[in-house]
């Protein structure tokens, strides 16, 4: 499913109706409507709603969504939060027909009106809240706030007309204070605020009306942001055949692992082998052979001679790019620590080696101080920072990043022609000709040591198995997502291990290939 600008939504309606010679009044009513008609069949108990409305079109939609619910033979109050006189165009019309039909308005313009609104709120357990849509701008003021708090402090069922009041469709970040809904109904297509965080937060559920706009208008419009649904992620993997074997599912290298940093290498092998990669090869420092060979028995190793203890010996870097010239993809990076020797073998890497890479923690840690060797890269890269090597790589802050995680994904996989995977909450992946997924599932649980080992394998192992690059970085970050979920639905988002995650992306393959096979 695509995902929105506020511009693309102004965009599409301005396309509907030069275009199509569709009226802004109708889409304004089957929004309204289609809110209505929504909270009619929830069977909602209660006879009596309050409608909180702005000043612009957001506002108009809760005119439209009063008159039908009074229809419904609700009691129906309107608040206006604003100055009325500001209510213009299709809002204003529906305004109109408000005051023709006795519907009683107050205005929140003023203290006065504020306790008004508070008054009836403490009675009234249903609030339709359409004070800004996609239009706000600006930091929240005065009148604004307080009517915006008074919602949230009488906790009571909110249902937010587009995009809880507040929350900046553009990047889902918080005008100073929003509205907390229970439920969101959002009109043509989500917005990015309506699916990133904090916005995202501020609303239990999301569902989206499509209101009359035609199909053709919105394909016309190239929308580059999507969300990673289940449909969408499920099409890209690919059903073993019952006469294959190990040749059939590809050959992946990977270089991870250092003295202290074992683990990392393990969960990455393990990962790897799960999604169903055929042949795997690690390179370890001899010293750590043993250990890999007891955990992850399914791993071919390539123990190399250490100058140093516990890191692979620089002199190994020649047989290590000719050798995974012959495989589907090189993976570098997890716990490799942070060595000259990593650093090297990361530039001939992006150098010499024809087959797509995967870099990651160490690996990109490398790249961060020597970017321009990305300028050098001939075959395809993926790299999957956390924001904070994200912040090393692009220069922006950790903070920066947070806030605007698929803004500076895609600026960057653009500029620097890579598949980027952007880690955090909601995981971006931005690809080199300036398309963005955002994928939706995982939990908090996740967020813990070695998850991105895990992703790292899988995404190589999807590689291997021949499924397009940018393809399996969407998918390996859905499964992970998924496998995460599965787990702990099971154990609980506390006590989630990485090593859970790898367990779990067997269970999540399953379920993904029989949705397939069915
Ligand atoms: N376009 C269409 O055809 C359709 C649009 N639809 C609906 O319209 C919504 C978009 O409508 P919109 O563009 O009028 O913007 P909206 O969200 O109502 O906010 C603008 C108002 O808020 C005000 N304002 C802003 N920030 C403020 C602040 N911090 N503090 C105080 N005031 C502030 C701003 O005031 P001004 O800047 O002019 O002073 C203006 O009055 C969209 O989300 C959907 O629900 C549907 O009906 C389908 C058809
Ligand atoms: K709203």
């Amino acid at each position: 499913m695509k995902l929105t600008l506020s511009s693309d939504i102004k965009k599409i309606e301005e396309l509907s109706y030069e275009k199509y010679g569709i009226q802004s009044i109708t889409i304004m009513e089957n929004a309204g409507s289609s809110v209505a008609y929504e909270i009619k069949e929830a069977n909602l108990d209660t006879d009596e709603f309050v409608v909180v409305s702005g000043t612009g079109n957001n506002g108009g939609d809760g005119f439209v969504v009063a008159r039908h619910l009074q229809n419904f033979g609700y009691k129906v109050t309107v608040f206006i939060v604003g100055n009325p006189k500001n209510i213009s165009g299709d809002a204003k019309i529906n305004f109109d027909i408000l005051k023709k039909i006795d519907m009683q308005i107050e205005n929140i313009s003023e203290q006065n009106g504020l306790i008004k609104f508070e008054k009836m709120i403490k009675k009234c357990p249903y609030i339709v809240d359409a004070i800004f849509g996609i239009g706000i701008d600006r930091e929240i003021s005065d009148i604004y706030i307080g009517t915006i708090e008074r919602i949230n402090l009488y906790k009571k069922f909110v249902i937010s007309v587009d995009i809880p009041s507040g929350v900046d469709s553009n990047d889902g970040h918080i005008y100073g204070t929003c509205v907390r809904a229970d439920k969101t109904v959002s009109f043509i297509l989500p917005k990015i605020g309506n699916i990133m965080y904090p916005g995202s937060s501020y609303s239990d559920e999301l569902i989206i009306k499509t209101v009359g706009i035609p199909v053709k208008a919105i394909n016309e419009k190239k929308l580059k942001y999507q969300i990673v649904t289940e449909k969408f992620a499920k099409n890209f993997l690919m059903l073993r055949k019952r006469d294959s074997h190990k040749g059939n599912y590809g050959k992946a290298n990977i270089i991870a692992g250092s003295s202290g940093l074992t683990g990392a290498a393990i969960l990455t092998c393990k990962a790897a082998l799960r999604s169903g990669l055929g042949l795997l090869k690690l390179y370890i420092p001899e010293s750590l052979n043993t250990l890999i060979t007891l955990s992850v028995p399914e791993t071919v190793t390539v123990p190399l001679h250490e100058m140093r203890k516990g890191v692979i010996g620089i002199n190994h870097i020649n047989r290590i790019v000719e050798d995974s010239n012959s495989v589907n993809v090189l993976a570098i990076g997890p716990g490799c620590g942070n060595t000259s020797e990593i650093s090297e073998t990361v530039r001939r890497s992006i150098l010499d080696v024809k087959a797509p890479l995967v870099i990651d923690a160490d690996g990109l840690n490398a790249l961060s101080k020597n970017i321009k060797w990305l300028l050098e890269r001939e075959g395809e890269i993926v790299l999957t920072p956390h924001p904070g090597e994200m912040s090393r790589l692009s220069g922006y802050s950790i903070d920066e990043i947070n806030k605007n995680p698929i803004h500076i994904a895609n600026e960057f996989a653009e500029k620097w022609k890579v598949v980027l995977v952007l880690k955090g909450s909601r995981t971006v992946i931005a690809t080199p000709d300036g398309s963005v997924y955002v994928n939706i599932n995982g939990n908090p649980g996740m967020a813990t040591a070695g998850s991105g080992d895990v992703l790292t394998g899988i995404i190589t192992g999807f590689i291997a198995q021949g499924i397009e690059v940018y393809k399996s970085a969407i998918l390996g970050v859905f499964l992970h997502g998924m496998a995460g979920d599965l787990m702990a639905e099971k154990r609980g988002e506390y006590g989630l291990l990485a090593g859970d995650i790898v367990d779990g992306l067997a269970y999540a393959l399953k379920n993904l290939t029989n949705l397939n096979e069915k």
